[in-house]
């Protein structure tokens, strides 16, 4: 009965989702208005839900209950009740591999089709591998930090009187499975960032020399800026952003790192900004560009079957004129980093050759972060020399 009655929670929240706000920020209201609906309930039913989005458009002539039976049969690497009560000859192949598990939906639906589960492929980065991307759709990414330097044994000792799972992953780098509670655990927020591990690898790419000047032009609320001061805290450090809402989080995420040494503003980047910024000059400006987000979609994964791909072309379009507006205030020999979580070449390449061509910039390298290889975002990077 329990699997029945999870099943018609599981098709309510479809019904009544609308696809306009992201799916967590529905199922917490959602939760809120259904309070007889017990913790254990609500992670049940957003296990489903999300499972579900992982599928993206496979099979999508099946009804939900079918679709819902064979994502969790995929998603899945432990026995549960629900697949027990629905299809208890799947449930007991669960720990199997998800090669061998597609063998044995496409037995039962001969017209599965792997693909189906990302319907942009023609718009793919080259160098993705288009099968493991697909695979990695029914892998949850995992929870990462980044220890600020210096705070590494205090991290540890946190995490040491705690049972939980976590793998380090280098100096700065720690995983947790998605869902980790951390702020129970590491008491001083300041200690740590919530940075996916593709995102802390971009971090690579900055080199601040002491006494840089350095711009954020895209900071949101700071993630990448608090990287760059991680590596080199004595730099002249410009922080913008269009949203004035998002640099009030940034200030407070500052101000919880002991960080008060930069400047703020709120800038438009499709307008021109000479009048704000015609004195400064860059020794390296940081353009993590707004994108589709595609990179990202093993955390968001209602995005797969609710984008529309007419978008890549605006946020490509979108991309240029902000790159056209910020780099005239980069030092000749110096470096713009642009970074994007997409998996479009639109975005990725292909937009890199399009500001070297147009803005007189030359690629010093450009790469891909495979985040789907490592239950994390995959990103794509270029550093790009001012000529
Ligand atoms: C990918 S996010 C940046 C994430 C951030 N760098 C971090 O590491 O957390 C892109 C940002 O670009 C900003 N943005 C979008 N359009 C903009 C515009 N026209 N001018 C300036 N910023 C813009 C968005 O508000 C968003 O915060």
């Amino acid at each position: 009965m329990k699997a029945i009655h999870q099943l018609n929670t599981f098709q309510n929240i479809l019904l009544n989702y609308n696809k306009e706000e992201p799916l967590h920020r529905f199922l917490a209201t959602y939760y809120r208005q259904n309070k007889q609906m017990g913790s254990r309930d609500r992670k049940i039913a957003s296990r489903l839900v999300y499972n579900f989005y992982r599928l993206g458009n496979i099979l999508s002539n099946l009804t939900l209950e079918e679709r819902l039976i064979i994502a969790e049969f995929f998603a899945n690497q432990q026995a549960n009740s629900f697949l027990e009560h629905f299809k208890p000859q799947w449930n007991n192949k669960i720990e199997l591999t998800l090669k061998n598990k597609i063998e044995i939906v496409k037995e039962e639906y001969p017209n599965f089709n792997l693909t189906d589960v990302f319907p942009f492929q023609d718009h793919l980065s080259n160098e993705i591998d288009a099968e493991e991307f697909y695979l990695s759709h029914f892998i949850q990414p995992d929870l990462y930090i980044r220890i600020k330097k210096g705070k590494q044994k205090n991290i540890m000792q946190c995490l040491a009187s705690a049972d939980i799972k976590y793998q380090v992953i280098d100096e700065q780098a720690i995983a947790f499975p998605n869902g980790t509670k951390l702020a129970q655990i590491i008491p001083d927020k300041g200690n740590y960032e919530i940075q996916d591990i593709s995102s802390q690898k971009t971090g690579e790419a900055f080199k601040p020399d002491k006494w840089d000047k350095w711009w954020d032009c895209c900071a949101a609320s700071g993630g990448k800026a608090l990287m760059l001061l991680d590596q080199q805290p004595d730099i002249k450090l410009l922080v913008s952003d269009n949203r004035e809402s998002i640099l009030e989080n940034l200030k407070h995420r500052f101000a919880l790192a002991g960080v008060s040494n930069y400047q703020l503003k709120v800038l438009d980047l499709l307008q021109n900004q000479d009048q704000t910024l015609h004195h400064y000059e860059f020794d390296g400006i940081i353009l993590d560009a707004p994108c589709t987000g595609s990179g990202t979609w093993g955390r968001t994964p209602e995005m797969i079957t609710h984008f529309t791909p007419h978008k890549i072309k605006s946020y490509s379009e979108l991309q240029f004129k902000i790159a056209s507006n910020v780099v005239k205030y980069l030092k000749v020999g110096k470096p713009l980093i642009y970074i994007t979580c997409s998996v479009f070449k639109e975005e990725n390449e292909e937009q890199v050759a399009n500001l070297c061509e147009k803005l007189n910039l030359e690629i010093e390298y450009q790469l891909l972060i495979k985040g789907y290889q490592a239950k994390a975002d995959t990103l794509f990077l270029a550093r790009l020399i001012k000529k």
